[in-house]
């Protein structure tokens, strides 16, 4: 097959979930060679319409062709057998075996490991991902993972390779890297379905665009000739504006962390040693760092799912270190951490009674032991309303929203609860533009209100936007906090340096 003709070929595909049409007679086409962007906001119906062609969802009606041929795979085994691959956004890998052992598993007829890793080795040395067969998967940074699931999927030789917001968990030497690959493979002749939320990457990567607006194809463009915002502006049907800062002063210190060290409680995860920082009313202290380096831990040790020593963590004052969530909560302080589904939210649990599990404590909620139902609805009505939340309502479960709006759910259930300290790791992962813009004013109006806000992220645009103070957190230290304004990127480089994956990013090309 040449570069330039169809590869794929979409035709008025529908699927409909109860009380949501998730894609309603899509039309679109890929050609061979062609890097093909895939935009929409949250709920837009993306992931759906991959599903689809990967063979993980059925459709309801409409037609696919591949190569000129009907296609219509009825599990990811058919897809795979047909060319068509994928890397999705969450890896499914076994820390505790090793890369050559993790890509074995994943394939329908393994070779022996010795010929394997020769295969790997020379796949990673072929596409610029390096990568060692003998590591252990739990020793990897995210970036590497990621190589893992690249390189089960080349192993297949596809001719279309689907990625679901593949640099939402890369530094930016990491991004470099992974697009260095994939204009290869372009070159090639491959085929790339790929989504994401940075407008930027799709423009600097991308030829062709179809942007989903609510199930339907709304547009498609080039992107490289229209602007990031004009793209925005498309996914959305409106027209954006830009975080605004209230330029309001500081108040008293009111989170103050001081030799904080502990052992991580996640297997493969990350000590933190000697962390140290305060926050006051009205301050962002932006957290940025790659995947892996003890973000998840300080987001523990701080909202009191893991206890310290009394005065590691001070609220207002007050020792709290060795104090747990519901105690710390009433201090004031709330909590968001990145994974939204099994730790920020229960999957199958409705969005009142996830509202309900983190707003008992500020809210009221329970009385003399009776919960308030009329009141735990009410809140996370108001939830929805406040955040934009798409859903058919608040009794639905929260594993059925897109991961885009379950996240505005989590951030809006935890800056509603009138907080003086506001923890939120990764407040806008997988977030649309759009929303990402709103959940960044609440996060700036909160502060404004007189909270002191911890802001951890892994986007250095998201911490320069909300922050005034910048740290880096990098082998579970924490560098001392600077302000925001006149920093420049290489101080920044500089403050995150070091960090694992990082070092393999630099190296290794
Ligand atoms: N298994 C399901 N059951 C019920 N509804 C679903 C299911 N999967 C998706 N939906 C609904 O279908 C719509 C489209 O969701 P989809 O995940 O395809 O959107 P998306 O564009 O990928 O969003 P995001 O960018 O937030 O990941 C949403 O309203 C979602 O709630």
């Amino acid at each position: 097959m040449t570069n330039g003709e169809t590869l794929l070929r979409v035709e008025g595909v529908t699927k409909a979930y109860p009380g949501v049409v998730a894609n309603s007679d899509v039309s679109f086409t890929i050609k061979a060679g062609e890097v093909h962007a895939l935009l929409g906001e949250n709920g837009a119906g993306k992931s759906t319409l991959v599903k689809m062609i990967y063979g993980l969802v059925k459709p309801d009606s409409g037609r696919m062709t591949l190569r000129g041929q009907p296609y219509a795979p009825t599990e990811p085994r058919m897809a795979r057998a047909s060319g068509v691959a994928m890397v999705f956004q969450h890896f499914s890998l076994f820390e505790a075996l090793n890369v050559a052992e993790n890509v074995a598993l994943g394939m329908e007829h393994p070779p022996k490991m010795g010929a394997l890793a020769t295969q790997i080795r020379n796949v990673s040395a072929a596409y610029g991902l390096p990568l060692d067969p003998a590591r252990m998967v739990g020793d990897l940074s995210a970036g590497e993972r990621q190589r893992v699931e690249i390189i089960r999927c080349l192993l297949q030789d596809p001719k279309l390779l689907i990625m679901d917001e593949p640099t939402s968990v890369l530094t930016p030497q990491e991004v470099e890297i992974l697009f260095r690959t994939l204009r290869l493979l372009k070159s090639e002749g491959t085929s790339i379905l790929y989504i994401s939320h940075k407008l930027e990457e799709i423009r600097a990567l991308c030829d062709e665009a179809t942007i989903l607006r609510r199930g339907k194809v709304v547009a498609t463009c080039t992107p490289r000739d229209r602007s990031a915002r004009e793209m925005a502006e498309l996914m959305v049907g409106a027209t954006l504006t830009p975080p605004a800062r209230s330029g309001k002063a500081k108040g008293g210190v009111v989170l103050e962390v001081a030799d904080l060290s502990v052992a991580s409680p996640i297997p493969f995860g990350t000590s933190l040693k000697h962390i140290g920082f305060s926050v006051a009313r009205g301050e962002v202290l932006g957290i940025a760092g790659v995947a892996g380096n003890g973000q998840d831990e300080l987001l523990l040790a701080l909202s009191g799912e893991l206890t310290t020593t009394r005065d590691a963590v001070r609220i207002d004052g007050q020792g709290m270190g060795d104090q747990g969530p519901v105690a710390r909560r009433r201090a004031g302080l709330v909590a968001a951490p990145e994974e939204r589904l099994g730790h920020a939210a229960a999957p199958d649990m409705s969005l009142v009674e996830n509202a309900l599990l983190s707003g008992a404590t500020r809210k009221g909620l329970v009385r003399n032991g009776f919960i308030d139902w009329p009141a735990a609805q009410s809140f996370a009505a108001g939830i929805v309303a406040e955040f934009d939340v798409r859903t058919p309502g608040t009794h639905v479960a929260a594993r059925a929203l897109s991961g885009g709006n379950l996240q505005k759910f989590v951030v809006g259930r935890e800056l509603s609860q009138d907080p003086t300290v506001i923890v939120i790791n990764q407040p806008t992962w997988g977030v649309d533009a759009a929303a990402a813009a709103a959940i960044r004013q609440a996060i700036i109006d909160r502060a404004a209100a007189s909270a002191a806000v911890v802001v951890i992220s892994q986007d250095l645009d998201e911490l320069l936007e909300v922050a005034d103070n910048f740290a880096a957190l990098n082998a579970g230290r924490l560098t001392s906090p600077r302000p925001v304004q006149g920093l420049t990127i290489d101080e920044i480089g500089l403050m995150m340096g070091g960090a694992h994956g990082m070092e393999g990013a630099q190296h290794g090309v």
